[in-house]
């Protein structure tokens, strides 16, 4: 699902944060990416994405080359291939980035008018999705009459109700307690067992350790396996 070859990222201003960085991601596996503040999670996971590209190497996922050094020239995804690889991955933020102004239905909706499905299709997804979320009771509230980690279900609920083959989660549990937390780990179990990969920043130690799941840590630069 998502293989890096020798990636490295080098910032305009010089700053070196990703170093000849090697990773595989079978399909269907749930990988936790750690490291400290700084160390380049979210960059790792934004190449993943597009949202960023890397300087040396070769990002490919599922199957799409995103972009590649290799040839004489380095080869960038043009930005047709790009939305159409973007519609098969599901991105969660730690910010949320929820629509003020729209109930719950519409904030999950929207995402999929601007794929262009029809009404019908787009009503009948929208039950089952705030359903997994555990938001049905909810739907025509706003994002801000909802709690912190309500919002980053309903954010979640967006990433996924256009059923992603890959979901890239950017500390998707950092503004939140404990418990809801756990929550957010178990929406995102439950997804990964009916087949969905998960790729998922983190620097909560206990959370990670409790999941159980593959580990890898970013650390100076570099990509280690820990688990
Ligand atoms: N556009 C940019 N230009 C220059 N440096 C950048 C840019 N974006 C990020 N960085 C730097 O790259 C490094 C990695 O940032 P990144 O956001 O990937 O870290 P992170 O591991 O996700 O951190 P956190 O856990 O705090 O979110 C940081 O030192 C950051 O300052």
């Amino acid at each position: 699902m998502v293989s890096l070859r020798g990636v490295s990222k080098v910032f305009p201003n010089g700053n070196l944060v990703l170093r000849d960085v090697d990773l595989e991601v079978r399909r269907g596996e749930f990988v936790f990416v750690t490291g400290v503040s700084g160390a380049g999670k979210s960059t790792l996971l934004r190449l993943l994405y597009g949202a960023d590209q890397a300087t040396q190497g070769t990002v490919m996922v599922d199957r799409v080359c995103l972009f590649s050094s290799e040839g004489h020239r380095p080869y960038r995804i043009p930005p047709r291939p790009l939305a159409m690889l973007r519609r098969r991955l599901g991105v969660v933020f730690q910010d949320y980035r929820l629509l003020a102004n729209r109930t719950l239905a519409e904030n999950v909706a929207f995402v999929l008018r601007a794929q262009g499905l029809s009404p019908a299709e787009i009503r009948r997804r929208i039950g089952p999705t705030l359903k997994m979320v555990g938001l049905t009771e909810k739907r025509d509230r706003f994002p801000h009459e909802l709690s912190g980690g309500e919002q980053q279900r309903l954010s979640l609920a967006r990433a996924i109700v256009n059923m992603p083959v890959l979901l890239l989660a950017d500390e998707p549990t950092g503004n939140l307690d404990p418990e809801n937390s756990l929550l957010v780990l178990q929406i995102l179990e439950r997804l990964n067992s009916f087949g969905v990969t998960i790729m998922m920043t983190s620097h909560d130690p206990y959370l990670v350790e409790r999941a159980g799941h593959r580990v890898v840590r970013v650390e100076g630069g570099r990509l280690y396996d820990m688990r």
